[in-house]
């Protein structure tokens, strides 16, 4: 694999690049700056993405932020909304054809979009996605991840219809030790450096369902999937109510300013 790393800190990514390189003794890893919380940049990211005509076996959303206080991307989106799941759904769309291109009948490319059991929760507002009538950040962090699952399966839905060979599949990683946490309450915070050794899995362990779906040859060709632990389970009930999918799609589309192809797919 040659893996590109994107994303908003040209020193995380950097430092990230360093390890594996030193880890793999490889030189196929990079990274390519891409703010999710900026459409303009994922345009950019695209752009320069393309120039290097390689082509695209796995796309993985993985970003996100959490429990942050109330406050709009640079488009005036709710930050949670507009980074953890409308930045992921333009990224996605724009290289969408790149991942139909590079997908074979024996091996499709994947989309992997990290969720969150916090989606079971969650509630889709679908007249006040930006969280303006009343804002909590759960609820906003919570809407954001139930989001990425409707839009998940949404999209395995079109790839079938069209015969693509590209699959998409959703994974939510447990909860680990990460930086995810730097918004939350400090008696939260004390708890969870008390106890994180215990209940916490570490960021290797975290990522395992995610490369699980990326790689496993269990998954080649299996898309609609909501996977933890390694294994498909059940996400929550009205992910899987066509009607919202295909409405929050259609909306998005609007939100991001992409044309929906989806409305000529029944
Ligand atoms: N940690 C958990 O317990 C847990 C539980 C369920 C789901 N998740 C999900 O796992 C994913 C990864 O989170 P994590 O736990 O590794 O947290 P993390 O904070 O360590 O990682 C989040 C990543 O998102 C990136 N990011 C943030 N804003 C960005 C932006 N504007 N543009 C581009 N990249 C940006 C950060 O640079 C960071 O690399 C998230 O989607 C999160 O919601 C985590």
């Amino acid at each position: 694999m040659h893996v590109i790393i994107a994303g908003n800190s040209e020193s995380e990514g950097q430092e990230a690049v360093r390890k594996i390189q030193e880890e793999t003794l490889t030189g196929k890893v990079e990274f390519l700056y891409c703010d999710l919380a900026s459409m303009k940049s994922i345009r950019q990211f695209v752009q320069r993405f393309r120039a290097k005509d390689c082509p695209l076996h796995v796309l993985v959303n993985n970003a996100g932020v959490m429990l942050v206080p109330e406050r709009k991307t640079e488009d005036g989106f709710e930050e949670h909304f507009g980074l953890n799941y409308l930045g992921h759904f333009l990224l996605t769309n724009l290289l969408l054809d790149m991942l139909k291109q590079s997908g074979t009948h024996s091996h499709s490319a994947r989309i992997i979009t990290v969720s969150s059991a916090t989606h079971y929760v969650g509630k889709l507002h679908l007249n006040d996605l930006q969280s303006r009538c009343s804002y909590s950040p759960h609820g906003a962090y919570a809407q954001s991840k139930l989001a990425l699952v409707l839009f998940t399966y949404r999209l395995q839905h079109l790839l079938t219809a069209n015969g693509s060979h590209v699959t998409a599949n959703v994974v939510d990683p447990g909860v680990v030790n990460t930086e995810l946490y730097k918004h939350v309450f400090w008696v939260v915070k004390v708890a969870k450096w008390m106890t994180a050794w215990l209940f916490f899995k570490t960021p290797e362990e975290g990522a395992s369902t995610t490369i699980y779906a990326a790689v496993s040859p269990e998954m080649e060709g299996a898309g609609g999937c909501y996977l933890y632990n390694e294994e498909r389970t059940k996400s929550a009930d009205v992910a899987y109510d066509e009607e919202l999918q295909r409405r929050l799609w259609t909306e998005s589309c609007k939100m991001v300013g992409i044309s929906d192809e989806s409305s000529r797919v029944l």
